[in-house]
């Protein structure tokens, strides 16, 4: 399993693009056939994607995380990012449609997941997180996503974010994860920023055309860098660091979180005139 050991804030000062790129990014989750996985020391969730095409892929041997099955001491969630698919968790089958969710519970034992077209296939983003209580494994529709807007379109940072695994629509242990979406004609996303010191947060942005980038801003509020980044890439923000990007075109993106706590509100919002 590809790794990522994280960072201190003074550390990337010194961290040129490819090292910055190497460090915070996960680039080529998505690859047809392919489910692949990197394990983070950000609260030690990893991230993953599974784009299954003609045959099912499946995972739940915990080798990589020292135990008999993945989920012994785990929870999971997964956003499907494609074409209609599905995902079996010991054999009870969940199908997610384009922006539905799976919270996968401690206790799993065998994940399979597959497309329903594979011509058009499922792209199944996966966070996973260390899980001390049991919860039970759920579909979240995004009908059944809680909608909140953020921001104003006169300003260019307009956005709808639906709340999948939360404690107000799914219960999870410390699992948050959710899909923001911006409608035409915005570009910013997480503006104005905000820290969470005790939550660590990973980014995948999607429904990005292969032409447009976002630019996603870290760091320290006032030693702020940039990554760019293009369709299907993760970025990992440590707790220490700003989240928050501009699209050159339309997007979203799946946010997880994990940490102390599931407070949405422990949240310390950032006036941009505080950015270096
Ligand atoms: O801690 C919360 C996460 O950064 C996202 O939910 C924020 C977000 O989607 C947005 O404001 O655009
Ligand atoms: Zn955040």
């Amino acid at each position: 399993m590809d790794m990522r050991y994280g960072a201190s804030p003074g550390d990337i000062d010194g961290m040129k693009t490819d090292r910055l790129r190497a460090e915070f990014m996960v680039e080529g989750l998505f690859q047809p056939g392919q489910l692949r996985m990197t394990y983070t020391h950000l609260d030690r969730m990893i991230v993953g994607a599974a784009m299954p095409t003609d045959t099912p892929l499946e995972f739940g041997d915990g080798a990589d995380v020292g135990t008999p099955h993945f989920f012994d001491a785990r929870e999971g969630g997964t956003a499907n990012l494609g074409g209609s698919g599905w995902v079996e968790v010991d054999g009870t089958r969940f199908a997610l449609a384009n922006r539905d969710c799976l919270y996968i519970g401690r206790g799993a034992k065998a994940v399979r997941l597959g497309s329903d077209d594979p011509r058009q296939p499922a792209r199944l983003y996966l966070n996973s997180v260390p899980a001390g209580a049991d919860h039970p494994t759920r579909a979240i529709t995004r009908a059944e996503s809680k909608p909140i807007e953020f921001g104003q379109r006169e300003r260019g940072n307009f956005r709808q974010l639906r709340m999948y695994i939360h404690p107000q629509v799914a219960p999870s242990c410390l699992l948050l994860m959710g899909i923001t979406d911006l409608p035409e004609g915005q570009v910013w996303n997480t503006q104005p920023p905000h820290l969470h010191e005790r939550r660590m947060e990973a980014y995948c942005y999607f429904d990005l055309a292969p032409e447009d980038r976002v630019f996603h801003f870290m760091g320290r509020p006032d030693n702020t860098r940039h990554l760019v980044v293009q369709n299907g890439d993760v970025v990992l923000s440590p707790a220490w660091s700003i989240h928050m990007g501009a699209g050159t075109g339309r997007y979203g993106f799946v946010w997880g979180m994990t940490g102390e706590n599931q407070a949405y509100e422990d949240v310390d919002p950032l006036p941009v005139s505080a950015l270096r």
